[in-house]
């Protein structure tokens, strides 16, 4: 088996939602690439105490927040690297190229840089993610009240989850909820059937573990998540190349009762494995959560009841 080297790279991001991107210097693998500054762990270090060296020694800055993301691992011609990324939301210092190397601050889907290393496409795609994922709650608020918070919320974007209604049903209100999403630009995961989803134009589809687990291959959509509980649910969502999973449930939730939570330790213990997609945080959630759930690594809360109060 090849030696894997391992990485820490930050993604420092602005209040606006833009990011810094640095090019590589000649000399190394890769010249002219752009990627995320950090570099190599030394022996017995951190992910973030190498991440922390890294930039200092780089770019000059202290970094004084910073969370742990995702996690990518990617062979190339002449290493296999384990990337551990973390999101920089806050530093000190003056951001300096300390190795002759160039700086782009830019805008989630909108790169005006390139090459980007190969390893990094995953990655750039996770961070059009919203904090907040909400769930739709149409079988507790009922329709209209439901289709009157979405409009006055509107949030970034929706999973329409919806089991208590049958196929029919379900298609009529996604193209109620549909015509609402693209007026105010909410982004629209219609549940468990990507065949509709195709059929109306929705931005993707997000699976249940029961069929995420059955899936041989992604649905050919722009967008691709699923729910997930275990380490075997999140390993099928890798191996099928999705852009997220919520994982869950965090603590009791009246619409789980049955199942045990997974607590902060549990959620801990499942993300330390590193995933290479964003996981949201999911079950008894509300968005003064947000901040605690990315100390443990979640990209974001995924919120049903909480969304519409
Ligand atoms: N820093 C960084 N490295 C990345 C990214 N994506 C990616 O594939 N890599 C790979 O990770 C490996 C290590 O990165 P590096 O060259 O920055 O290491 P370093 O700063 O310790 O450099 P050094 O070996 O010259 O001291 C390289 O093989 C690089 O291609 C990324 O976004 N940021
Ligand atoms: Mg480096």
């Amino acid at each position: 088996m090849r030696k894997i080297t391992h990485v820490a790279a930050g993604i420092l991001l602005r209040a606006d939602g833009s990011f810094l991107l640095g090019s590589r210097p000649a000399g190394k693998p890769y010249a002219g690439y752009w990627e995320f500054p950090g570099g190599k762990l030394e022996s017995g270090e951190t992910e973030l105490a190498a991440l922390k060296r890294e930039l200092v020694e780089e770019m000059g800055i202290a970094v004084t927040a910073a969370t742990p993301w995702i996690v990518q691992t990617f062979d190339y011609p002449h290493a296999s690297v384990r990337l551990s990324f973390f999101r920089i939301s806050d530093w000190e210092g003056e951001i300096t190229a300390h190795e002759g190397q160039e700086f782009a601050w830019q805008v989630p889907g909108k790169l005006n840089v390139s090459p980007i290393l190969p390893a990094n496409g995953p990655i750039l795609r996770g961070l059009a993610l919203p904090d907040v994922m909400t769930i739709s709650n149409v079988a507790e608020l009922g329709e209209a009240a439901f289709l009157e918070a979405l409009a006055k919320n509107k949030p970034h974007w929706l999973i329409l989850r919806e089991p208590q209604l049958d196929a029919a049903q379900y298609r009529l209100l996604a193209e109620k909820v549909l015509r609402i999403c693209k007026h105010q630009q909410t982004r629209l995961m219609l549940h468990d059937d990507a065949e509709l989803a195709l059929a109306l134009g929705a931005d993707g589809v997000h699976l249940p573990a029961r069929s995420l687990l059955k899936l041989k291959k992604r649905p050919a959509l722009d967008w691709v998540g699923a729910s997930t509980h275990n380490a075997a649910e999140l390993g099928a969502a890798s191996a099928l190349s999705l852009d997220y999973a919520l994982l869950g449930h965090i603590s009791d939730t009246p619409s789980h009762p049955d199942a045990a939570p997974l607590g902060w330790d549990g959620f801990d213990a499942l993300l330390k494995q590193g995933w290479p997609f964003p996981v949201y945080a999911l079950g008894g959630m509300k968005r003064s959560d947000l901040g605690t759930a990315m100390q443990h690594g979640a990209h974001g809360v995924a919120l049903m009841r909480a969304a519409w109060v």
